[in-house]
């Protein structure tokens, strides 16, 4: 069967040189506009954690108990998450939906983002990744649904630190949220080793961005004027059979 998500670009000649020599590259509208509107039907429903590292340690809280504390408890988590991000290089807080766990789980089968996980893999996606990136040994992809509200941000890092086993060889991200102002902050900044900003992406609707790993990163602090949450799909374009 064809795979039936993504428009897939079928010359990538272009692309695969911008992404050789800047470390990144864009393809607008890359999911079909049918599947791209089923998943913004599905992203104000999705049963979200909330990702954040605390005690040096990632950590994850289904929004279900986020919510169930009391404001002062949620003030007193978040204050606790920002205090220790100011004292360590490394940390984040966004909501997060990690597509292969709910997909192993069979959390929720009709759902888009449940066959998201068999498109992503699909032979004919893969193809279009080892094309893009000129790297003949990725097998497929994951990814999770991330969720920015106000307040979120994930600090600088390089994509280095995958589980024993995972090898990743690009990064990866599809922008779910429609007009984004690059005033909300949330932006996407690509560094240079010494830490200069080299590019800043606003996450734009339906474009999928492949930037190589390692390579420093983060995603800027969404402001907390900011009347939208930054939704995407993030992941990366994996080599191990893992
Ligand atoms: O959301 C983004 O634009 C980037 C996310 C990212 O860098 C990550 O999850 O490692
Ligand atoms: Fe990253």
């Amino acid at each position: 069967m064809q795979q039936h998500f993504f428009n897939l670009p079928t010359d990538t000649q272009a692309l695969r040189q911008q992404l050789a020599a800047n470390g990144v590259v864009q393809v607008n509208d890359f999911l079909r506009a049918e599947i791209v509107a089923q998943m913004e039907a599905e992203l104000s429903v999705l049963p979200w954690d909330m990702a954040y590292i605390i005690n040096g340690r990632g950590a994850k809280k289904p929004i279900s108990e986020v919510m169930a504390l009391s404001a002062q408890q949620q003030q007193q988590l978040f204050a606790s998450i920002t205090r220790q991000a100011a004292e360590n290089q490394y940390a984040f807080c966004y909501d997060s939906y990690m597509l292969v766990t709910h997909y192993l789980q069979q959390t929720n089968p009709s759902s888009v983002f449940h066959h998201y996980v068999e498109q992503i893999c699909h032979p004919q996606t893969v193809a279009f990744m080892r094309a893009l990136t000129g790297n003949q040994t990725i097998v497929k992809a994951d990814g999770q649904v991330s969720r920015y509200l106000p307040g979120h941000f994930l600090r600088s890092h390089d994509d280095n630190g995958a589980p024993v086993g995972q090898v990743r060889a690009a990064a990866y991200t599809i922008g779910l949220s429609r007009h984004w102002q690059p005033d909300w902050g949330g932006l996407l900044h690509l560094q240079e080793n010494d830490g200069r900003i080299r590019q800043s992406l606003l996450p734009s609707f339906n474009t999928l961005t492949v930037f190589s790993v390692p390579q420093h990163h983060f995603v800027s602090q969404v402001a907390n004027y900011c009347p939208a949450a930054r939704y995407s799909i993030v992941g990366w374009f994996r080599s191990d059979a893992q």
